[in-house]
């Protein structure tokens, strides 16, 4: 696969790494940077790496910063990118099936590097798995970049609440 990965000067050495650790296994990495201790912007390095996996250039996307909570909202800010913090595989797995994930995040100064790796290998085994319920919810959720009707919209999500009421929704 094709991986975009970014992150921020407070955990440069765990993304050179995790590139490592994916190159190893065989992946193309994508390196967006940082690459030194500088001082940066978190920001950045999410809006990039997100950018490559939304263009499909990359296949999915790893992002890094201290707590994974800068890189992830900015990553979440490109069209297209359905970025998910997590700090276990479960939730790892959970985000690629059920949400098609397409960028994982971790905060580097949180979880260990042993962790890291597991998730990121769960983030990449797992397939998405498809339902009529969830393609519709995904795709009311990737129009949130774009739709500037919802915003200050609370009833936005209603018909998905409503669903559930009904018990449309299965048990996962
Ligand atoms: O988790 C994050 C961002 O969510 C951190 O990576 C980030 O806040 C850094 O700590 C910023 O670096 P500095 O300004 O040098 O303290």
């Amino acid at each position: 696969m094709k991986i975009s990965i970014g992150c921020d000067h407070i955990v440069t050495e765990i993304k050179d790494y995790i590139a490592s650790y994916l190159e190893k296994k065989g992946h193309e990495v994508i390196d967006h940077g940082t690459y030194d201790k500088q001082r940066t912007h978190y920001p950045i390095f999410g809006k990039r790496a997100g950018e490559k996996v939304a263009s499909g250039e990359a296949d999915l996307g790893v992002v890094l910063c201290g707590t994974g909570v800068g890189v992830t909202v900015s990553a979440n800010k490109v069209k297209g990118v359905r970025a998910a913090l997590v700090g276990d595989m479960e939730a790892a797995r959970y985000a690629k099936e059920n949400l098609n994930a397409n960028v994982i995040a971790v905060g580097g100064r949180i979880v260990g590097i042993g962790l890291i790796e597991n998730i990121i290998d769960v983030f990449l085994e797992t397939e998405y798995k498809p339902s009529k319920e969830k393609e519709e919810i995904i795709k009311k959720i990737d129009a949130l970049v774009t739709n500037e009707e919802q915003m200050n919209n609370d009833h936005y999500f209603d018909e998905f609440l409503e669903k559930w009421d009904r018990g449309e929704y299965p048990k996962q």
